[in-house]
C-alpha cells in the first residue's frame, strides 16, 4: 500500500453540514445492482480482480496455529493448478493472491511464519484486529496495547474497531482522539483500517460523519463492519462510506481506502461491490491499494464462478480445497 493518510485537524462545521437522502441512497443501491452486467470474459477478470483485493479472513474462536497455516496457503494460491491452466493464467499464477490474511491479535505470529515459510511474507501482509474486537468495549489504555502487540509480532496491517457509543452520543472530538492515538500506536509504518460496524451506528447520518472523522484522525482505510454485527455490509451504507471518502479527498487531497467487511459470501456480491467502488470513485479505487473485501467465505464461490467460466460446469463446493 502506498503513503498513510495524514489526517487533519477536526473540522466539526464539516459534519454539521450534512444531509443524507435515505430514498435517494437506496435508489442508487438499487440502480447499482440492475443497470451494469458483467458477463463473460469480462466477469472472469472482474472475479480475479475481486480475489486479489481480498482480506483472507478467519476470527474465531476456534482459530489454531493450523487453520491458519491453511488460510496462508489459500491466500497464496487462491486457485488450483488445473484451474489456472483452464484459465490460461499459469505464467502469472505468482501474481494470483489475495491482498492480505486477517487474523485475530494471538494468530498474528502463526500466520507471519506460515508466510515466511512459504517466501511469501513479503507479498501478503498479515492484518490484525485490534482494539478489543468485535465490541471496542475495553479500557484504552488495553486497546491501545493490543495494536502495539499486534504489530510487535509481525502484524503490517491493523484493523482497529471503534467506540460506537462516542459515535451515538456524538462526541466527535473523543472519537477523534481515540482513533490518532491509535494511528499513533500503528507506528509509522502500519496501515490502519477503522472498522465503524455500521449496523451499531443508528443513522446512514452518523455512519458520514463517522467515516469523516475516521479519516481527519488519520485512517488509512475505513471499514463497514466486523461481521459480527446482526447488519454488516450494505450497499446503501457502501455508498454513503464512499462519498465520504471522495468529499475527504476532494477537501484534504488524500485518497483513503475502502474495505466492506461483513456477510459477502457471493461472486455476485463481490461484483456489486466492484461497480459501487467503480461508479462512485472510479477505476483506480478498484485495487488493493485503495479496496478491499473483507471475507472468510467468499473465495470458494468466486472460485466456483471461475470454474464454470472455464469450463461450462459447475464444481460442487467441496470440491476445492477451501470452501
Ligand atoms: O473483517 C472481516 C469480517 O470479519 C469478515 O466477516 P465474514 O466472516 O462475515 O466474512
Amino acid at each position: 500500500m502506498g503513503d498513510r493518510n495524514p489526517g487533519c485537524e477536526l473540522d466539526i462545521g464539516w459534519l454539521n453540514n450534512v444531509h443524507i437522502n435515505l430514498p435517494a441512497i437506496k435508489q442508487r443501491a438499487t440502480a447499482l445492482q440492475s443497470r451494469r452486467a458483467v458477463k463473460k470474459e469480462w466477469q472472469a477478470a472482474w472475479l480475479l480482480r475481486a480475489l486479489t483485493c481480498i482480506d483472507l479472513t478467519t476470527l474465531s474462536g476456534d482459530d489454531t496455529s493450523c487453520n491458519v497455516t491453511r488460510l496462508c496457503l489459500k491466500a497464496a494460491h487462491p486457485l488450483s493448478p488445473d484451474l489456472l491452466v483452464a484459465l490460461q493464467l499459469e505464467e502469472i499464477s505468482e501474481k494470483i493472491t489475495t491482498a492480505a490474511v486477517c487474523v485475530y491479535p494471538a494468530r498474528v505470529k502463526d500466520a507471519v511464519s506460515s508466510l515466511k515459510k512459504m517466501g511469501m511474507a513479503d507479498k501478503i501482509p498479515v492484518a490484525s484486529v485490534a482494539t478489543g474486537f468485535p465490541s471496542g468495549q475495553y479500557l484504552l489504555k488495553t486497546r491501545l496495547e493490543e495494536i502495539k502487540a499486534a504489530v510487535a509480532d509481525g502484524a503490517s496491517e491493523i484493523d482497529i474497531v471503534i467506540d460506537r457509543g462516542l459515535v451515538i452520543k456524538h462526541q466527535w472530538e473523543e472519537l477523534y482522539q481515540e482513533i490518532q492515538q491509535m494511528k499513533e500506536a500503528c507506528g509509522p509504518n502500519v496501515h490502519m483500517k477503522t472498522i465503524l460496524a455500521v449496523g451499531e451506528l443508528g443513522s446512514l447520518t452518523n455512519v458520514y460523519k463517522a467515516s469523516l472523522v475516521a479519516m481527519m484522525a488519520g485512517s488509512d482505510f475505513i471499514k463497514t463492519s466486523t461481521g459480527k454485527e446482526n447488519v454488516n455490509a450494505t450497499l446503501p451504507v457502501g455508498i454513503v462510506m464512499c462519498r465520504a471518502i471522495r468529499d475527504y479527498y476532494q477537501r484534504v487531497g488524500y485518497k483513503v481506502g475502502f474495505k466492506p467487511a461483513g456477510g459477502i459470501r457471493t461472486a455476485k456480491d463481490a461484483l456489486n461491490w466492484l461497480i459501487l467502488m467503480k461508479e462512485e470513485l472510479g477505476t483506480c479505487w478498484m485495487y488493493p491499494d485503495l479496496f478491499r473485501i473483507g471475507a472468510s467465505g467468499l473465495l470458494g464461490d468466486i472460485e466456483r464462478q471461475l470454474y464454470h467460466y472455464a469450463t461450462g460446469r459447475y464444481a460442487a463446493i467441496h470440491e476445492f480445497s477451501m470452501g
